[in-house]
């Protein structure tokens, strides 16, 4: 898949000829430098954005041939999707939060708070249901988008720089959920510049001016 931007009259390729294939349970972390294309690729992978070229297939569909609403509604059933500001609404608490997109997709209220207090207790957050966001650290706070990105059993989680706000403990523990979604049969794509992120990827890559290039085997050390 490609993506270019047309910027004062000259063509810059955000993406360029890029393959990437992934099964489910697969920890993916791309790394690179600032503006090499990490969050274009991951729009392009959340349909947030569309490619010039080439086809884009996440979790059965065809992201590239969908209408703008079939790509938002996939990203409420299929993908998740993580960045570094954990957008989280501010009036609502951390269980409104996370219940948000079950509601979007029709499941009632009470229901949705209950699947949300299991998910907020998978992150590790259980009992913090009613907090608000400002009543939660950074770490609580991205834990709790993290469990909103998936909820409703979604295959497939695109992070982008999901520890960038966070210290290296936090991190860690972010990175260590995202590994034991994995573990349960998510698919996590992470672009990150924390080479922590590798410890607990099975495979690494480096985006390069818009390319991929694999880094041999990824540094898993975590269990
Ligand atoms: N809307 C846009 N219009 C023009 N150029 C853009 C646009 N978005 C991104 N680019 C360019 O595409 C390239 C890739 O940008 P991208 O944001 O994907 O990089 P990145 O690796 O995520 O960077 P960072 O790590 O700083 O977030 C950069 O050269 C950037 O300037």
């Amino acid at each position: 898949m490609s993506r270019s931007y047309l910027s004062h009259a000259e063509t810059v390729w955000a993406v360029r000829d890029v393959s990437l294939t992934a099964r489910p349970g697969e920890f993916v972390c791309i790394s690179g430098a600032s503006g090499s294309g990490k969050s274009t690729l991951l729009n392009l992978l959340a349909g947030l954005d569309g490619a010039d070229h080439g086809e884009i297939t996440v979790a059965g569909a065809r992201v590239d041939t969908l209408s703008e609403t079939e790509r938002a509604r996939m990203r409420l059933e299929t993908v998740g999707v993580v960045f570094q500001d954990h957008n989280l609404i501010e009036e609502f608490t951390a269980a409104e939060n996370v219940a948000l997109p079950l509601e979007v997709l029709g499941t009632d209220s009470r229901q949705a708070l209950q699947r949300a207090g299991e998910e907020l207790s998978r992150v590790g957050l259980a009992g913090l249901d009613r907090r608000l966001p400002r009543q939660l650290s950074g770490g609580q706070r991205q834990r709790v988008g993290l469990a909103r990105a998936v909820i409703g059993d979604r295959r497939v989680l695109l992070a982008d720089e999901p520890t960038g706000a966070l210290d290296s403990k936090n991190s860690r523990e972010l990175f260590r959920l995202i590994r034991s979604l994995c573990d349960q049969g998510v698919l996590a794509v992470v672009c990150s510049h924390d080479v922590m992120c590798r410890e607990f990827a099975d495979t690494a890559y480096e985006m390069v001016d818009g390319g991929l290039v694999a880094c041999g085997s990824a540094e898993r050390t975590m269990p």
